[in-house]
């Protein structure tokens, strides 16, 4: 039985070297249940190498992460098993599904050949595009979807499995003002867990508890949206990117 300071995911000192180049250098997070957790930081901090790390895409060079206090060794197929689901910053579905289909891929096959018509996650899928406003969808293809219509399904198809861990990936990324505040309030009631990466700071500091700032793969700065926006390091990293 995990202490209550040990449940959810933690991570302890990940280094990740690219050949010479250090993209995460000594990274620690802690991240409890139910929290909105942001990971912020100019181009190429390693933020997507943390996700990477967290998803089983990328091995660290050294460190650890535990699972409510238990060592764990993530693998990209084992994400569900652990109630883990990540969003990608592009819109990864499958053209030659429909929406419904593409939300169901994620989700539990059914047993026997009853198919997945009326299925439970039939249901379930449908249900999570409901949640995110794109219902009307369900029988049309990805392709035929304006791009914001699209992020949403992708939100579905992560949220759908109920994770108890949302990874979202630059989820704002190419999002008008009105989308990104259906996004914020899509977060604020997600009611698990949320890991974000976002490049977009009205939503990071809107949506998040505690944030953490990489840069050139450095945690430079872990606080509440309010130190965050003060911190004179935060700033410099961003003046530095911008120069
Ligand atoms: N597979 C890889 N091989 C070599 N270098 C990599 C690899 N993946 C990332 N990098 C490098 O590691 C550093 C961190 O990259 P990463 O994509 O994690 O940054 P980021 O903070 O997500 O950037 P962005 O905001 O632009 O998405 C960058 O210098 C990048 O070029």
């Amino acid at each position: 039985m995990s202490t209550p300071d040990e449940q959810g995911l933690s991570l302890h000192h990940l280094t990740v070297r690219f050949g010479g180049l250090l993209a995460l250098d000594d990274v620690s997070l802690r991240v409890p249940p139910k929290k909105v957790i942001g990971v912020i930081g100019p181009n190429g901090a390693g933020k997507t190498t943390l996700f990477n790390v967290i998803s089983g895409f990328v091995a660290p060079q050294s460190g650890a992460i535990t699972l409510d206090g238990r060592p764990w060794r993530p693998r990209p197929h084992h994400l569900r098993r652990h109630g883990i689901a990540r969003t990608l910053q592009g819109v990864g579905q499958f053209g030659g599904m429909t929406v419904l289909e593409n939300v169901q891929v994620g989700l539990k096959a059914p047993r026997g050949n009853r198919g997945y018509r009326g299925s439970k996650s039939q249901q379930d899928a449908y249900a999570a595009l409901e949640r995110c406003g794109v219902a009307d969808y369900a029988n049309a293809y990805p392709g035929m979807l304006p791009y914001a219509k699209r992020k949403r399904v992708e939100l579905a198809r992560a949220l759908a499995a109920r994770p108890r861990i949302l990874m979202l990936d630059e989820p704002a990324g190419g999002l008008d003002a009105d989308e990104i505040d259906w996004l914020a309030d899509l977060i604020r009631e997600a009611d698990t867990t949320v890991l974000l990466v976002e490049h977009h700071m009205d939503l990071v500091m809107s949506v998040c508890d505690e944030i953490l700032v990489l840069d050139f793969g450095k945690p430079i700065a872990l606080g509440s949206p309010g130190e965050i926006r003060t911190d004179p390091k935060v700033a410099e990293a961003y003046l530095g990117a911008a120069a």
